[in-house]
Order: structure tokens, then C-alpha cells, then sequence
């Protein structure tokens, strides 16, 4: 089964916002779009949703399922003054599939909610509210998900639980999700692969670790008494407490790592410093 968006074009008011894009996403994979404000992602997400009509182009999903795709574009909407089980239901409703109460509370644990909250979503956090309308997406068990910015506006513990879950989705049940974003490191973490759009257009289609190589030029290492290596000190780190910024040398940062275990240096962490606009300007040269 596989979902894809064939060389579609979208113009509002004469201005192009999405040039011959394609994507594709097979079966249990997470598959990233990429790109800053207005390069075009929810316009995409809504066309593969049915919701907007493309100009040209087409949308494909093979499957043999009756219920293809769910999805949340933008915010989630939800009936703020039901509670989860309710709004489940009131959803089934309107997609024609009753939901029994035994579905209800497999929805709900299936998404990580609170089977037993009873107030209306209303009082939700966004990181709550983000679930449930997972759980609503899921209804009638559609093979692909569509997440449009799933990870705005949540805290560090939301989006960590909420990629967490994504990340069960696809590889427990098998479900496809196309998911965007403006923020490289969520999508490193998050997606199998990632396409990258600027003004409409598909510029790269990379691993996370090709992304993480392309838009990376320094690393935050973590560790003990760091202001008494030498490793660091020949890279021209700059130290600051646990932490050091590094620029990645020409021999990779695996090397610095090994080094630094080496010179008996613990280090707990090692994070790219990642930069979106170096996935872009690389183009535009
Ligand atoms: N209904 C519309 N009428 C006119 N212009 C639109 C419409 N919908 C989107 N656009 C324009 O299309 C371009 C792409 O918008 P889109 O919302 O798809 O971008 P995005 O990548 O999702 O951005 P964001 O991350 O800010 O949501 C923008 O210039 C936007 O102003």
C-alpha cells in the first residue's frame, strides 16, 4: 500500500505556491515535509486530504481499505464543550461508523488519553488535544495518516510523548504518516525520510542523517569536566560549563567522540546544532 502526491500544482490569485511537487510514502513509514513559513506544506496536506483541489497533478493512494486516510490540518478541531469519548463518537457519526464504548476507550489508550477523564476537552492541553484528534484521525483504522505541524505548540514533554507515539503508529501497526514541519531537528528525530519544499517546490529528498550532515556545521557536546580536555581544546571548542560547542572537523564528529573517550573525557550527549537555512542556500547557489 502506498500513498502519493504525483506532480502537483497549486496556484492562488496567480502566484504558484506548489511547482510539479511529488512525494510518496509506503506502508509503516514516517515521511517528512520540511520547510519554513509558507513554503507550501499545508496546501500539499490538503490536497492529499481531498480538502483543497489541485490545478494539475494527482493524489494516489492503493490500498483496499475502506477508510484511506486521516488526517489534522492546522489546528485540531474538536468539539470543545464533549468530552473525548463523546467527540469520538460524535466523529464516527459523521464518518457513517458508529464507535461502541469498548472502540472508545481502544482509541483513547491506543493514543495514550486518560480513558477514565470525563470534562469536556475544552480544559485539554494542546499535547491532549493533539492526541485525541489522533485518536479521531484513526478512526476506522485508515492505513495513512497526514499530521500537518503536529508538534506546534507543545511543550518539550508533548512533543517528546507525541513523537513517541507517532513513532508506535508506524512501526506498530504499520500505519504510513506523512507529517510536516519547520524544525529540522523534530523531523530528524521523528521521520524514516524527509523531503525538503521551498516556494513551493521539492529541493531534496535525504535520511535524516544526510539532513543532519547538510544542515550541521556545529555540535553541543555534554560532559564532565570538560574545561580539562585537550580534545576539545585543539578543536577550538567553546566551553561553557557541561557543555562545549564544536565545529565539526573535516574528519567527521565521530572522531571527536572517539577521542574524547580516549582521553577518558565522559560525555553524555552530543547534539547537532542543525540550521534549516543551510538546507536551503545550498540551492540557491
Ligand atoms: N486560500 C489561499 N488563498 C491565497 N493564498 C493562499 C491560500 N492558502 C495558502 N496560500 C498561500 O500559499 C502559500 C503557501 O502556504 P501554506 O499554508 O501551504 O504554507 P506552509 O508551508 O504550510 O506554511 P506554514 O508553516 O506557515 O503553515 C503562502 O504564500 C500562502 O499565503
Amino acid at each position: 500500500m502506498s500513498l502519493a502526491a504525483i506532480q502537483i500544482q497549486k496556484s492562488f490569485n496567480n502566484t504558484q505556491v506548489l511547482k510539479q511537487v511529488s512525494l510518496h510514502c509506503e506502508q509503516g513509514e514516517i515521511v517528512g515535509l520540511l520547510g519554513v513559513n509558507g513554503a507550501g506544506k499545508s496546501t500539499l496536506f490538503k490536497i492529499i486530504m481531498g480538502l483543497v483541489s489541485a490545478d494539475a497533478g494527482e493524489v494516489s493512494i492503493t490500498t483496499n481499505k475502506g477508510k484511506m486516510l486521516g488526517g489534522i490540518i492546522e489546528k485540531p478541531a474538536l468539539y470543545e464543550y464533549l468530552n473525548a469519548a463523546e467527540n469520538l463518537r460524535a466523529f464516527g457519526k459523521i464518518q457513517g461508523a458508529p464507535v461502541s464504548d469498548a472502540a472508545t476507550t481502544s482509541y483513547l489508550e491506543r493514543v495514550g488519553l486518560d480513558t477514565k477523564r470525563s470534562d469536556r476537552v475544552k480544559n485539554y492541553s494542546m499535547g491532549m488535544r493533539q492526541r485525541l484528534a489522533i485518536a479521531i484521525a484513526l478512526l476506522n483504522d485508515p492505513p495513512f495518516l497526514v499530521l500537518d505541524e503536529p508538534f506546534s505548540g507543545l511543550d518539550p514533554m508533548g512533543v517528546t510523548r507525541l513523537r513517541t507515539l507517532i513513532m508506535e503508529l508506524a512501526r506498530e501497526r504499520g500505519i504510513g504518516i506523512l507529517v510536516s514541519s519547520h524544525l529540522v531537528d523534530e523531523m530528524i528525530r521523528t521521520c524514516d525520510r524527509i523531503y525538503v519544499i521551498n516556494n513551493g517546490k521539492i529541493i531534496r529528498e535525504d535520511t535524516p542523517r544526510a539532513l543532519v550532515e547538510k544542515s550541521t556545521s556545529y555540535y553541543l557536546i555534554s560532559g564532565e569536566h570538560l574545561e580539562r580536555s585537550k580534545v576539545l581544546r585543539d578543536n577550538g571548542a567553546l566551553i561553557q560549563g557541561h557543555t562545549a560547542r564544536v565545529k565539526e572537523p573535516p574528519k567527521g564528529i565521530e572522531n571527536i567522540i572517539k577521542d574524547l573517550a580516549e582521553e577518558g573525557t565522559k560525555v553524555f550527549s552530543c547534539v547537532p546544532e542543525t540550521d534549516i537555512k543551510k538546507l536551503l542556500d545550498v540551492v540557491d547557489e
